[in-house]
């Protein structure tokens, strides 16, 4: 992949369908704001059930009553989701496995970037430990339910920033050396890689995932950037997209039903997009899913 991104592909992307989803159910991580939220938002005009996965309620309260007023759907939901304790991702599984008749999108969207060092309540480095580790944790509690629900989608929020870093499979918490823009990059990489490992191990089951790159986005995320990406974001400001923009590519994989034939892919401004050689790297994609699954102490083959 090339870091040089054509106009089309900042602004790009419109999509537009009317695709309804009513008696679906779909679980988006970081609903409260940014990308999650519209992406709610828009699903819940499609007649879906929106179980908002969040970790501040009262965010989360503002948002959902805005949707409700906003798409006229009242069915939306609150649940508790703080992605940096297995605890609270167990608890929520949980409520979900015992409330839930069916899951069919679950959209692991929530995110953070380039925080100064810090570890989740289970000693993960917080960049991987909230954006790939929690996720993967969710998406085993739930798959029983994903695949009795088929067919079903997966949707993982990666980032052209996958290029930015390397699997350090001897420090993967970067406790030798941390470098918040790179222990992002090997976040936003391992969620590509997941998504290939999991479209070959649900091959067959009706349950098909997607990684996506939103675009370059106006959104809270850029809270911790660093002055050089700050600067670097003043420059791209004007070609950047807005959260609805940021959305789409999300929407149109949990609505287009043509992609219910493919899995596994990367996808950016609603069509498959090209990732680098490392997200491709299928023997890696394996030894980080046996790593995961050492870290958080399950046995998913
Ligand atoms: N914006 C961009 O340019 C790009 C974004 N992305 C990806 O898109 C996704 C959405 O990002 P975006 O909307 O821009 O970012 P925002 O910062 O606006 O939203 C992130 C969401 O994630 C939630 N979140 C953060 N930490 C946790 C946690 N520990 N547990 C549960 N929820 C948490 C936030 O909650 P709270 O409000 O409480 O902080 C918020 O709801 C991310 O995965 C990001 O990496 C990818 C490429 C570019
Ligand atoms: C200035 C500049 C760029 C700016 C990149 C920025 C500002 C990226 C932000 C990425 C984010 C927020 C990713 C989140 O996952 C490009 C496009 C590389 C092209 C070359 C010039």
């Amino acid at each position: 992949m090339s870091n040089i991104y054509t106009l089309r592909e900042m602004f790009g992307g419109q999509w537009s369908s009317s695709a309804r989803l009513d008696g679906k159910t779909v679980i988006i991580t970081g609903a409260n704001t940014g990308i999650g939220k519209e992406t709610a938002r828009d699903l819940a005009g499609r007649g879906a059930r929106i179980i908002m996965a969040c970790r501040d309620l009262d965010k989360a309260e503002g948002a959902q009553k805005e949707i409700m007023d906003d798409s006229g759907n009242q069915n939306i939901v609150i649940r508790k989701l703080d992605l940096s304790d297995t605890k609270s991702i167990r608890e929520f599984a949980e409520a979900i496995n015992k409330e839930e008749r069916a899951i069919h999108v679950l959209i692991n969207n929530a995110g953070i970037m380039m925080c100064p060092y810090s570890k989740t309540a289970d000693g993960f480095e917080m960049q991987f430990g909230v954006n790939h580790l929690g996720h993967f944790l969710l998406t085993f509690l739930l798959i029983d339910l994903l695949k009795r629900s088929a067919p079903s989608r997966i949707i993982i929020l990666s980032s052209m920033a996958h290029g930015w870093g390397t699997i350090a499979l001897d420090d993967i918490n970067s406790e030798r050396n941390y470098h918040s823009r790179r222990a992002y990059g090997q976040s936003k990489l391992a969620n590509i890689l997941f998504t290939r490992s999991l479209a070959k191990k649900l091959k067959d089951t009706g349950v098909t995932a997607y990684a996506v790159h939103p675009g370059i986005v106006r959104t809270k995320l850029k809270r911790h950037m660093n002055l050089g990406l700050l600067i670097m974001w003043k420059i791209v400001r004007p070609f950047t997209k807005t959260p609805v923009q940021g959305a789409q590519t999300t929407i149109f994989c949990a609505v287009e039903p043509e992609l219910d034939k493919e899995s596994g892919g990367y996808y950016s401004n609603c069509r498959p997009s090209r990732c680098t050689r490392a997200a491709r790297d299928d023997e890696m994609a394996e030894k980080l899913w046996e790593l995961s699954c050492k870290m958080l102490g399950i046995v998913w083959n």
